[in-house]
């Protein structure tokens, strides 16, 4: 037989240069009719859908040809029933999964035509009169909605590429996986897989691009996700038609009013909102210029003005460009190196203060109010304050390591957060958030992200417009693509306008430690050799007031003088204070009253 078949093209081919056209030849031994009737029928199963409006009405054809000789009164049940089913499908056709009315509507009058039609075919004859060219009327002009019907073309499309599933897998190295189930969405469609034994998500995120190249989407169509039930041996494919993300998606205000509650950064491919909770956690945002990061610190602070229980910070050393906007909501806006050096010192005084606060209190964590405000420190560009002051790298050092508790948090936005950039120590690896702008390098992905992200399928380097991002956290382990809300100018400066009457002020305890540090900074020296009567602190303490200048004596200086803890100080300058015998001269700078000896 092949060597036949050899023949046959052979001859095919000879007859091509002679400019004829090659025939079939067949003879008594060859079985023709199989051979045509299998090609015609995979053409008919492939082009099964498209095949379902002159198929049915052939399907009524045949009916009604068979039922007329013997139940020509049939006509009138068929007429009933099919106004009957008319009617149902259009009032509750939802329900039978014809979510669009318009396809409610179609799907009556397809049902009402075929019905009275099939009503006269059964009465008359199927041949009488004008019946089979009003049958084929109603065919072409009934099909015409239905052939153009965007979501069963595309499952028609999805069905063929998904039949070649199993081949497709062997070719990029899934083999055995299987689909159980797909559906045709709003952006494109989602298919449910088992993997073969011992295979798992990461090698189908690893296949992201052979999976790509093998369904013939656009680069950065697919995605591949856990499934609902976090089977580990399953995994949703995503494939994206129509990108989701493809315009700017306008800030609709904010999510919080606390920071107990979780910000929306903007929504998920799924339209599911990208929540991310600060609360006692640092926060990393990375990404190249032009990439939408400063966009994402306008989110979190359009967000973060509204929290009444936090106060804001900001070290914006491209002269306040960036968050210059916000500045009549934040506290403290350090635009030089030596305001941002003096700020970081005065973070770290408040949170020295706090964890006194809690030690002392036996409590172990700083719970955010109206009245006891986290403090969130907001730094652009954190690699030119590594550059510019160098020397308060040991002060976001003790902030990232020791801030969580206290609610003393940072979060820090820069380009490429190297080692250097970020200053040595523990900076970059004490950040619990982390959110990806687009990345220029692959290698930048595990700067940002961290260590092996970049091989578990967290491709930043491939966002390809600007505000989206991946966001890494505790409560978001899995790559998704999400685009941050853009904000506008003029919703920056009203929003900043709304939110600055309603600011918190920091509580006493921060406060106080921040005069303290600022006034330490201008103390004199502790007299050297100064009596130190730790016998009797609190004469020791009067004795060092009564001969303090008329500017005050610095609180560093009580202490110094006591031997007592800035608790206890302040505990006996209030008290004193109340009995008249010291007064407050100044922030942190106290002296006793004419009357403290009486
Ligand atoms: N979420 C977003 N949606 C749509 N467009 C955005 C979004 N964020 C930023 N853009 C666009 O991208 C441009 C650059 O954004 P942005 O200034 O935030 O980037 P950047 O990463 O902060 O850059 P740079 O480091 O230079 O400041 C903006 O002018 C804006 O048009």
């Amino acid at each position: 037989m092949s060597s036949r078949n050899a023949q046959m093209r052979r001859h095919a081919r000879k007859m091509r240069r002679n400019g004829l056209q090659p025939m079939v030849v067949i003879d008594a031994n060859d079985r023709f009719p199989d051979l045509v009737a299998v090609v015609i029928a995979r053409g008919m199963w492939r082009y099964r859908s498209e095949l379902t409006p002159p198929a049915l009405a052939l399907t009524l054809f045949l009916v009604a040809a068979s039922l007329h000789p013997s139940h020509t009164a049939w006509w009138w049940g068929v007429l009933v029933a099919a106004t009957t089913a008319a009617w149902l499908v259009a009032l509750f056709g939802g329900r039978i999964g014809l979510s669009l009315r318009a396809e409610r509507y179609y799907a009556a009058a397809v049902i009402l035509a075929a019905g009275g039609w099939l009503a006269s075919a059964i009465g008359l004859g199927a041949l009488y009169g004008p019946l089979p060219q009003l049958l084929a009327a109603e065919t072409g002009v009934l099909g015409v909605p239905w052939w153009a019907h965007r979501r069963r073309r595309a499952r028609v499309r999805v069905e063929r590429q998904l039949s070649a599933w199993p081949e497709i897998a062997k070719d990029i190295g899934l083999p055995g996986s299987r689909l159980q189930s797909a559906v045709v969405d709003v952006w494109g469609w989602r298919a449910r897989f088992a993997l073969a034994r011992g295979q798992t998500i990461q090698d189908a995120i690893a296949k992201i691009p052979a999976i790509e190249s093998a369904l013939g989407t656009f680069r950065g169509a697919v995605r591949v996700l856990p499934t609902r039930d976090d089977k580990a041996n399953r995994f949703e494919l995503r494939v994206l038609d129509i990108d989701p993300h493809a315009d700017a998606i306008p800030w609709p205000g904010p999510s919080v009013t606390t920071i107990n509650e979780s910000i929306d950064l903007g929504p998920f491919e799924d339209a599911t909102a990208a929540r991310i909770l600060l609360l006692r956690r640092h926060g990393l945002i990375g990404g190249v210029a032009g990439s939408g990061k400063s966009g994402g610190i306008n989110v979190l602070m359009g967000n973060l003005t509204a929290c009444q229980d936090v106060v804001i910070w900001a070290i914006d050393l491209k002269r306040g460009m960036e968050l210059q906007p916000w500045a009549s909501c934040i506290d403290r806006l350090a635009t030089t190196p030596e305001q941002a050096r003096v700020l970081l010192r005065d973070a770290v005084a408040v949170l020295e203060a706090r964890a006194s606060w809690l030690a002392a209190n036996g409590r172990r964590v700083w719970e955010p109010s109206p009245n006891t405000p986290a403090l969130v420190i907001v730094i652009d560009e954190f690699a030119e304050l590594a550059e510019d002051a160098p020397e308060s790298a040991s002060d976001t050092d003790s902030i990232a390591r020791r801030g969580r508790a206290v609610a003393v948090q940072l979060i820090a936005a820069t380009q490429r957060p190297t080692q250097k950039a970020m200053g040595r120590g523990a900076v970059r690896s004490q950040m619990d958030v982390r959110v990806s702008f687009r990345v220029r390098e692959r290698k930048d992905v595990d700067l940002i992200l961290g260590q092996g992200m970049l091989s578990a399928g967290w491709h930043a380097h491939t966002l390809n417009a600007p505000g989206k991002f991946l966001l890494s956290a505790p409560e978001h382990d899995v790559p998704r693509r999400a685009r941050a809300y853009l904000l506008t100018d003029e919703t920056v400066a009203r929003t900043a306008e709304h939110h600055a009457d309603d600011r918190p002020a920091l509580d006493t305890i921060s406060r106080t430690a921040v005069e303290e540090a600022q006034a330490g900074l201008t103390a004199p020296p502790a007299p050297s050799g100064a009596p130190r009567d730790t016998a009797d602190p609190d004469a020791a303490l009067m004795a060092v007031l009564s001969g303090a200048p008329d500017e005050g004596t610095p609180v560093q200086i009580l202490i110094q003088a006591t031997g007592m803890s800035r608790p206890w100080i302040y505990q006996r300058l209030r008290q004193q204070a109340e009995a008249g015998h010291v007064i407050q001269v100044s922030r942190g700078r106290w002296r006793a009253t004419d009357n403290h000896t009486q």
